[in-house]
């Protein structure tokens, strides 16, 4: 069964939004992993529009005692602060992706050319020297894996933003199989496969069955906007439960 981390980004927005440290990032990353999260996802951003260092800080201290196994992963585009930030926490994965500083969210993945490549593979060379696993955020698009692999990635996140957009559309038959060829050549590649970006109850169901072999899927977004109506710890046994094909 796929795993899956909770992101945290959206608790965390809320938490901003105010100056009274309401909702407590800590008290659901704790909720997460008693209602039976795999790990915890947050996306620390330059402008720390949600995720902050502290909360960073603060949640790995919060999950020493539940790693390895409970995993913690660490997403952003690998400029300094952020490989300095990994390198002190350590994480068990960190997905990188090309976002600027300033984007609205992560909404493309790695194309890999050069330019890319030559910032990618250094940051990968430094996160699997610090026993991280690097994961490169990337379209639906099986020519990427290729690129993927000389990079030294030890895994891929498949972007499902466009997947999700085509499944509200109606029209999801083309990207779903995009999805899965790109999953299926990363495997047999030996490669790790995760997914992300707007996954939610409707659309989760027909990926994991159309990618066999998924690792993971980080999901926080659309996850949050469901506890607003089942509750957090409901909110996560339903993903799970999608994850698990049920
Ligand atoms: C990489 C990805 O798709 C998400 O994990 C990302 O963290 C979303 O960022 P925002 O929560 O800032 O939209
Ligand atoms: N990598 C995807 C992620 O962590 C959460 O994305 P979303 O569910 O907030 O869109």
């Amino acid at each position: 069964m796929a795993k899956l981390s909770v992101n945290l980004n959206k608790i965390a927005l809320l938490r901003n939004s105010r100056h009274t440290g309401v909702p407590d990032v800590e008290t659901f990353a704790r909720a997460a992993h008693e209602a039976g999260a795999h790990g915890l996802t947050v996306h620390p951003r330059p402008d720390e529009r949600h995720i902050r260092r502290t909360d960073v800080f603060m949640l790995d201290r919060l999950m020493r005692p539940w790693r390895p196994g409970f995993e913690f992963n660490i997403e952003g585009y690998p400029e300094p602060r952020l490989m300095d930030l990994v390198a002190e926490v350590k994480p068990e994965q960190c997905t990188l992706v090309p976002d600027a500083p300033g984007a609205f969210t992560s909404d493309e993945g790695w194309k890999l050319g050069p330019d890319q490549m030559a910032v990618a593979k250094p940051a990968i060379a430094q996160l699997k020297a610090l026993g991280a696993r690097a994961i490169l955020f990337v379209d639906p698009n099986p020519d990427v894996v290729g690129r993927a692999v000389e990079a030294g990635a030890d895994g891929i996140e498949i972007y499902t933003g466009s997947y999700a957009q085509a499944f509200r559309d109606g029209n999801h038959a083309e990207i779903l199989a995009a999805c899965a060829e790109t999953c299926a050549r990363a495997r047999a590649a030996g490669l790790a496969v995760n997914v992300g970006h707007d996954l939610n109850l409707d659309n989760l169901s027909p990926l994991v069955a159309a990618l066999p072999g998924l690792a993971e899927a980080s999901i926080g977004h659309e996850l949050t906007a469901d506890a607003l109506i089942f509750g957090w710890a409901d909110a996560i046994a339903r993903y799970k439960a999608a994850l698990a094909g049920q």
